[in-house]
C-alpha cells in the first residue's frame, strides 16, 4: 500500500537549539489509524503540528515529511496551503480554536465546502446542511453562533468543518479531552464511523490509553518527545514492554477496575 505519511527521523528544535521531538519516524498508509499517546507535554501536539508545517514561530523541524509525497519539511506556506485540507485536515481539542466566535456555524462549515467543491447558492446551502446532518447536528444549529451551543455540539461542528475538504487523513489532536465522559463517547463512536464510512486514515492524539487504544490499530508510545514503544495496540495492551508504557497499561486498567467497582 503506497504510504499517505512518511515521517523520518524528524525532529523538532527551539531557536536555541534544544531539541523538543528527538528523531520520530512512523508512516500511515490510506485507512490507517494510528495513535499517539503519551503524559502531558510528551511532544504529541508538536508532532501533529511539524506534520501540518504548523509549527509556532521559533519552533523549526528537521528530518522528513512526506504528506501526500509532498515535503512538508522547509516547504512554504503557499505549497502547505494547496496541502491542508485535501491532504490532511485537523481536529483539535478545544472546537472554539476552529471556530470563529462570530461568525454563524453555517457559514463556518461553508466555507470549506465551497473552497474544495466550488459549490454556491443553493448547492451550498443543502450541502452544510448535510454536512451537519452527518455530525448529527439540526439543522437549526447552522444559525447558531458558537457560544450559543454545547461543547459536545461545537466539537462536532468542528468536525464537519475538518471533513467538509474530504482530507485523505485526519489529525485528531485530544478531540475529546475537552467534553463530559458520555458526550466523550459519543464523538468518539461518531469519528469511528465517519472515518471508516469515507475510509480516512487516521492521527489519534491522547493521554488517556483506553480512549487511545479504543480508536487506534498501531499505537507510538511518546516520552519526553522519544518513541519509546510502538507496534500493533492489541500487542502492546497485553504486553508492554517498556516500563513507562507498562504504567500506562497498569493505570488504565485500575481506572477500568474502579469503574467495575462503581457499576450498580
Ligand atoms: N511554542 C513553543 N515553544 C517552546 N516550547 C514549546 C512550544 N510548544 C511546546 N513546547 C514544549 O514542547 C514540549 C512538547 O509539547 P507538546 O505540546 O507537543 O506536548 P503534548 O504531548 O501535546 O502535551 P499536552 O497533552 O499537554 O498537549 C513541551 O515541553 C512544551 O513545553
Amino acid at each position: 500500500m503506497s504510504e499517505l505519511l512518511s515521517v523520518e527521523n524528524l525532529s523538532v528544535r527551539r531557536s536555541d537549539g534544544h531539541e523538543l521531538i528527538h528523531g520520530l519516524s512512523f508512516g500511515l498508509a490510506p485507512g490507517e489509524r494510528l495513535g499517539l499517546i503519551g503524559e502531558s507535554g510528551s511532544g504529541k501536539s508538536l508532532t501533529a503540528l511539524a506534520v501540518l508545517g504548523l509549527l509556532p514561530p521559533g519552533l523549526t523541524a528537521h528530518g522528513s515529511v512526506l504528506l501526500s509525497g509532498t515535503q512538508v519539511v522547509g516547504a512554504p506556506g503557499r505549497r502547505l496551503d494547496r496541502l491542508r485540507g485535501r491532504a490532511a485536515s485537523v481536529v483539535f481539542q478545544e472546537p472554539l480554536t476552529a471556530l470563529d466566535p462570530l461568525m454563524r456555524i453555517g457559514r463556518q462549515v461553508a466555507g470549506p465546502i465551497r473552497r474544495r467543491r466550488g459549490l454556491r447558492g443553493a448547492a451550498l446551502r443543502s450541502a452544510v446542511l448535510a454536512a451537519l446532518e452527518e455530525v448529527a447536528l439540526p439543522e437549526r444549529v447552522a444559525r447558531a453562533y458558537p457560544h450559543e451551543i454545547s461543547g459536545g455540539q461545537r466539537q462536532r461542528a468542528a468536525i464537519a468543518m475538518a471533513l467538509a475538504c474530504e482530507p485523505a487523513l485526519l489529525i485528531a489532536d485530544e478531540p475529546t479531552t475537552a467534553l463530559d465522559v458520555t458526550v466523550q463517547a459519543e464523538v468518539l463512536a461518531l469519528l469511528d464511523r465517519l472515518i471508516a464510512a469515507r475510509d480516512m486514515a487516521l492521527l489519534f492524539i491522547g493521554h488517556d490509553l483506553a480512549v487511545v487504544a479504543g480508536v487506534a490499530d498501531r499505537l507510538i508510545v511518546l516520552k519526553e518527545g522519544s518513541a519509546v514503544e510502538s507496534g500493533r495496540t492489541r500487542d502492546i495492551v497485553r504486553e508492554p514492554r517498556h516500563p513507562y508504557t507498562r504504567s500506562l497499561v497498569d493505570s488504565a486498567r485500575e481506572l477500568e477496575a474502579e469503574l467495575d467497582r462503581m457499576a450498580p
